[in-house]
């Protein structure tokens, strides 16, 4: 439904995508993978009009590539940022009819997947835990009609508990709307994606079944830096690069 060909941007003299091409299947999870820095939230940005980029983005056949943000969000496409952008100072409820952009939210998914979110209706956003604020970014998007959702790294800087319940969710998500995820935690992976999408060096180095790459530990360890064993253990066993990242709960 997603079709991303020879998607190129630069930052600051930095030739950034270099001409990205994937596609991404209309149901269940494709894995957007790849080392620190080679281009993952850039290809998100890019695809969303966030970063100016040359190439062509389609969803369902229709040209996207340089629309403004806000009509390919009406258009259906969700955005979960790295930071998950809450308003801090407002209200779990506050933060959700924000979002509202048509006249009848579908409130009921949202509480029927975070419970919480109705318990907490009136708790300040950023006194959430890292996780709850996930559930906020997601939950926010699902008030509407989305035809896909992109989301960079959920699980980053969570508790391997907090993980857990983000891939669990994100599972039932991914039952309703197709994801395209950026994701670090190699077990998250696993549990989540049936396609898999890596990046070296601004370009797609290979993309297949999750499966098979997660499945071939020299491969996993020649285009991630990490080795695929012990996938199965916990959700937080295996990002790269965990030790400098933040912790939260
Ligand atoms: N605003 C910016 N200014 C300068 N360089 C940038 C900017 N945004 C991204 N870059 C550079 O572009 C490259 C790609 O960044 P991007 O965030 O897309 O990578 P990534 O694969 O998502 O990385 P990570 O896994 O660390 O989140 C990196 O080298 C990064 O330093």
């Amino acid at each position: 439904m997603l079709d991303v060909r020879d998607l190129s941007a630069w930052i600051g003299g930095s030739h950034i995508l270099q001409g990205v091409t994937f596609g991404v299947e209309g149901t269940g999870v494709t894995a957007l993978l790849g080392r620190n820095g080679v281009g993952k939230t850039s290809t998100l940005r890019a695809i969303l009009g966030e970063l100016p980029a040359t190439g062509s983005v389609t969803v369902d056949g229709e040209p996207v590539l340089g629309r403004p943000t806000h009509r390919l969000v009406r258009a259906g496409l969700g955005y979960v940022p790295e930071d998950r952008c809450v308003f801090a100072g407002l209200s779990v409820a506050e933060n959700l009819r924000l979002a509202c952009r048509v006249p009848d939210p579908d409130y009921d998914t949202v509480y029927s997947l975070f419970p919480e979110l109705r318990t907490r209706a009136r708790q300040r956003a950023g006194t959430l835990s890292g996780g709850q604020q996930q559930m906020v970014a997601i939950g926010r998007l699902l008030l509407n009609p989305n035809r896909l959702l992109l989301i960079d790294e959920p699980t980053k800087g969570l508790a391997p508990k907090v993980v857990a319940e983000v891939t669990a969710v994100l599972a039932q998500v991914a039952q309703r709307v197709p994801i395209l995820l950026v994701e670090q935690n190699l077990a998250v992976v696993r549990r989540l994606a049936g396609t898999a999408v890596v990046l070296a060096a601004g370009r797609v180095a290979w993309q297949g079944e999750a499966a098979d790459l997660l499945g071939d530990a020299d491969r996993t360890r020649s285009l991630l830096g990490v080795g695929s064993t012990g996938l199965g253990r916990g959700a937080a066993s295996d990002a790269p690069s965990q030790s400098s990242r933040r912790g939260d709960h």
